[in-house]
């Protein structure tokens, strides 16, 4: 993203803001309350159409794109919270992920087995109602659904949300699958220490600006941040 401004009519939230996200590789935003975090995410998939800037991705222009062409071009947002239907099973929720290829049957076949194999519990479970499963699971076909069209990038939105330590370990363990399997990963998290810890890279953000982007464990260990973050300064 390069000079980025994007609000929501009230004024801009992004501040002329320049950000990169490496290929192939984990990434999480985070910063204070109302840094604009969540808009950064918006912005990129097509949610909310910045003012003025570009976002390019694999090497085109995409700002101001609708967000069904950004589905095509390969970047996917996973809702914050509740995205799974309850009432129906854990593979029908993950199929929907597919539902613009839903005539290719065999596709959609091929594509659940391979994330089934990459996700355990969508074979385990499968035919099991998602209203059953644990959060740190939810959270897992959440993804496994997010990634049934074989996207390129995957926003999500604090992942962490609402989830015990115990979830969050699942929660881990399937961002890093997705990892593996040459996603490109952006997360905004106000858990701090969960974000970058399964991250590779970490940006600071502030007042629509991003205020310091390194390795997730240089911010980690920078005593500046952890006064940001933690309430050492006002
Ligand atoms: N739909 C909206 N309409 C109007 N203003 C909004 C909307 N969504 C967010 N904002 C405002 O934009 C600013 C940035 O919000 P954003 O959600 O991007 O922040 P954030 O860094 O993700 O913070 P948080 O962690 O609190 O969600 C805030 O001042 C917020 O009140």
């Amino acid at each position: 993203m390069s000079g980025v401004y994007a609000g929501y009519g009230g004024g801009d939230v992004l501040q002329g803001l320049d950000l990169e996200v490496a290929a192939g590789a984990v990434t999480c935003i985070v910063g204070p309350n109302g840094a604009g975090k969540s808009t950064v995410l918006r912005t990129i998939s097509g949610l909310l159409t910045p003012r003025l800037g570009t976002i390019s991705f694999g090497g085109r222009d995409i700002a101001g794109r609708h967000p069904a062409e950004l589905i095509k071009a390969g970047v996917v947002q996973v809702p914050q919270k509740n995205g799974l239907f309850p009432a129906m099973t854990v593979a029908e929720n993950v199929l929907l992920g597919g539902y613009v290829r839903r005539r290719e049957k065999a596709y959609l076949k091929a594509r659940l087995a391979q994330l089934a194999e990459r996700f355990p519990i969508i074979g385990e479970r499968g035919g099991e109602l998602a209203g059953n499963l644990s959060g740190g699971q939810r959270r897992t076909v959440e993804f496994a659904r997010a990634l049934m069209l074989e996207p390129a990038m995957v926003l999500l939105d604090e992942p962490s949300l609402g989830l015990d330590p115990r979830a969050l370990g699942l929660v881990g363990e399937a961002v890093n699958a997705m990892r593996d399997g040459g996603v490109t990963v952006l997360i905004v998290e106000q858990n701090v220490r969960f974000g970058l810890g399964i991250a590779g890279h970490g940006i600071v953000m502030e007042s629509g600006r991003v205020l310091m982007a390194d390795s997730a464990q240089a911010i980690l260990d920078d005593p500046e941040m952890g006064a940001l973050f933690l309430g050492g300064a006002p």
